[in-house]
């Protein structure tokens, strides 16, 4: 399975390639496949706001590049001068967007990794190496995440399944092959998938423009709805899993996702269909009790009130918060690399991040 599923890692979101970083522009996908080269913080910052680059562990893996990027222009520095001389860049990088913690946990990481470094070595070396072991964990995090996934599915149901997931929690979220559909490809690959019910997601349309460019490319069945349409397909009984990404899991289990996951998690408990949450360790945030607290990032207005550049409505305000909290309890399975937590609280998710890594 696991050669399978390496062999499935097709899609790329970043590359880090002779000291630069690369970035796929997701706003232009599926029409164009456009990568953009950075040597700059701030330039990545801009991206990471811009959301040429999304998806929490993406984001995460591309602040830590950009850390390098920023060392890089201070490279005569002594370490402790460096420290000071960054810090106005990973400020840059934490103000690009609120709510996905892996971009801070990412950060944390690049300036612990500072922090360590002595008089006696490359703070480069170093802090590449940190950079690119983050992009690596992620990486092997998807195959485990991918791998503990299919065993519940195994586990808990018979046959082919039908399978909803939101927003794009794949590859180009990722610095692997997906959280969500890393799970969704261990499935297809199992022989455990008859269709994937890919909903749009506006205003962004990371389900019609990126998911689906993704399930295509690889011949994974799938069929595309707008968001309106998942209680009528769940009614019909069409649906047997829900399988979405997240961006923040709070110490409780909590969920912060793109919004519109919350509804889904209440109509999955409605009609009976099983949710699951597929993350890395690194988007769950034990120093946040619940999701109340997780800071939720509103997009400016006219990601809703225009299509493509084109006006969909008349002049009138509009609200865009683009993430919303599914509470622990009407989450089924929480899949990480560390392992598989069912029906999630607060004691289980400290049970989980206590354990081995
Ligand atoms: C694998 S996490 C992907 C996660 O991020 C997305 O948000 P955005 O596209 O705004 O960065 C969405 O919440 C996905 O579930």
């Amino acid at each position: 399975m696991r050669e399978q599923m390496l062999a499935a890692e097709k899609v790329k979101a970043l590359e880090w390639r002779d000291n630069a970083l690369y970035l796929l522009d997701q706003r232009l996908l599926p029409q164009e496949e456009c990568w953009q080269r950075y040597t700059t913080a701030s330039a990545v910052a801009q991206a990471i706001a811009e959301m040429h680059v999304r998806g929490a562990p993406a984001i995460g893996v591309a602040a830590a590049f950009a850390i390098v990027l920023a060392a890089q222009q201070h490279s005569a520095y002594q370490v402790a001068d460096l420290a000071v001389a960054l810090q106005p860049d990973f400020e840059l990088l934490a103000a690009s967007r609120p709510t996905a913690v892996n971009l801070f946990w990412a950060l944390d990481k690049m300036r612990a990794c500072l922090a360590a470094v002595s008089q006696h070595t490359n703070p480069l070396l170093a802090l590449e190496a940190q950079a690119l072991a983050i992009y690596n964990e992620d990486r092997a995090a998807n195959l485990q995440t991918a791998e503990f996934g299919l065993q519940v599915i195994r586990e808990s149901s018979a046959g082919k399944q039908h399978v909803m997931t939101h927003c794009n929690a794949g590859a180009l979220a990722t610095a692997g092959f997906g959280t969500a559909l890393g799970v969704i490809r261990a499935a297809y690959i199992d022989g455990l998938l008859e269709c994937v019910h890919v909903n749009e997601t506006r205003p962004w349309l990371q389900g019609a423009r990126l998911t689906a460019w993704e399930l295509l490319g690889e011949g994974i069945p799938s069929v595309l709805s707008v968001d309106s349409c998942a209680a009528h397909l769940m009614h019909q009984g069409k649906i047997s899993w829900v399988i979405v990404g997240a961006d923040r899991i709070t110490a409780n289990g909590d969920v912060a996702n793109k919004i519109g996951t919350y509804q889904l998690a209440v109509l999955a408990r409605y009609h009976a269909v099983r949710f699951m949450v597929v993350a890395p360790s690194s988007t769950i945030d034990m120093q946040l009790a619940s999701g109340i607290d997780i800071p939720i990032e509103e997009r400016d207005a006219t990601e809703v009130l225009a299509l493509s550049g084109q006006r969909l409505a008349a002049q009138i305000p509009a609200y865009n918060p683009v993430f919303d909290v599914t509470p622990a309890e009407l989450i089924d399975v929480i899949v990480t690399e560390r392992g598989i937590v069912r029906q999630p609280n607060q004691h289980k998710m400290l049970e989980l991040m206590q354990g081995p890594s």
